[in-house]
């Protein structure tokens, strides 16, 4: 299993360095556009192996996408992180271009690759990849509902006063602080409702503290975060390697499933080694459906930016 991880940067090396810690994939490739810099961070993640125990082999290259070649899953990081008081949105400008060129770069090589979007603002560049690669919707992911569900069960934990091992929860709709959508009906601790230890106002509050969880992290660190995030593409990439079809919410092409067509947003998904191979339809009631339909219309506005 060869995996390619594009952009060396906070989110790519954490990425590397959790696949890498568990020891499924035979290689990972870490390309970036600095001179030197996928080649230092690969040489500093392989002098942890003999410590941390895997034998994944990790290689690093500066933009020569020959090196990546034959990659069953890629994932893309690159692009520029938002800093204290921005949205994901006004990252458009700069990320378009480069997710387009590498998405197309690493297609012309691994042309049956398995593409995973994180570059923000993340649902709009999963529809520009899906748009124009030409790869299939099953092959093409975009990463947030992930991250935004483990936010989702730390709040959630911290709330109940309950280990996050007995916690159960996951957000869908777009990756943004509006968009997305908690599912605070459907979140249990060891299988009972949280409704039955904490009440609607705390609930309330911790679903805006999971909506603006990205935003919280950004100001504190001045740039956004790279541990989950990297924790949660390594579990989309395990769940494709492994073909464990495992449950995830991802941001994938809608043609009418939650009655939304031509976006991609998260939606639960099962994933194996096909990649997306199903999606998943959960009844909602009609205030998540209205909070989907609003979410959707937000990202709707920002492909609307796209120049396709
Ligand atoms: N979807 C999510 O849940 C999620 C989570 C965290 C971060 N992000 C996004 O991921 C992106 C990366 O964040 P980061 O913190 O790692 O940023 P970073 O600045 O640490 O790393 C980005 C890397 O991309 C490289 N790069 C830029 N253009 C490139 C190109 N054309 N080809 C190859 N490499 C290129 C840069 O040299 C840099 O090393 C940002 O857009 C951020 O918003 C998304
Ligand atoms: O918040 C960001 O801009 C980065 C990422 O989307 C996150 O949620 O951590």
């Amino acid at each position: 299993m060869k995996v390619t991880v594009v952009g060396a940067g906070a989110v790519g090396a954490s990425c590397a360095e959790y696949i890498a810690i568990k020891d499924f994939a035979s290689e990972v490739v870490l390309l970036d556009i600095k001179e030197g810099y996928a080649e230092g961070k690969a040489m500093d993640l392989m002098q942890t192996a003999s410590l941390n125990g895997f034998d994944t082999k990790i290689t690093g290259t500066t933009g020569d996408y020959s090196k990546t070649a034959g990659s069953d899953i890629c994932v893309i990081t690159s692009g520029i992180p938002r800093k204290p008081g921005m949205t994901r949105e006004e990252l458009i400008g700069i990320n378009a271009g480069i997710v387009k060129s590498v998405s197309s770069s690493l297609v012309e090589h691994s042309p049956n690759t398995i593409l995973i979007v994180v570059s923000n603002p993340m649902d709009t560049m999963t529809y520009l990849v899906h748009k124009t690669t030409g790869l299939p919707k099953n092959r093409i992911i975009g990463m947030g509902g992930a991250l935004d569900s483990a936010r989702f069960k730390y709040r959630l934990a911290e709330a109940l006063g309950a280990p996050i091992s007995d916690v159960d929860g996951m957000v869908i709709g777009g990756h943004s602080d509006k968009g997305m959508v908690p599912l605070t009906r459907l979140a249990t601790r060891n299988s009972v409702p949280v409704t039955a230890f904490i009440s609607e106002e705390r609930l309330e509050q911790v679903k805006e503290d999971t909506k603006v969880g990205g935003a919280t992290l950004t100001k504190l660190l001045g740039t956004s975060a790279w541990y989950a995030p990297g924790a949660a593409v390594s579990g989309l990439v395990q769940a494709i390697a492994c073909d464990q079809k495992k449950i995830y919410p991802c941001s994938t092409f809608l043609e009418g499933e939650y009655g939304l067509s031509d976006i991609c947003i998260g939606v639960p998904v099962v994933l194996g080694r096909d990649g997306i191979e199903k999606v998943v339809e959960i009844d909602l009631t009609d205030a998540e459906k209205n909070h989907m339909s609003e979410s959707a219309d937000g990202v709707s506005a920002t492909n609307e930016l796209l120049e396709l």
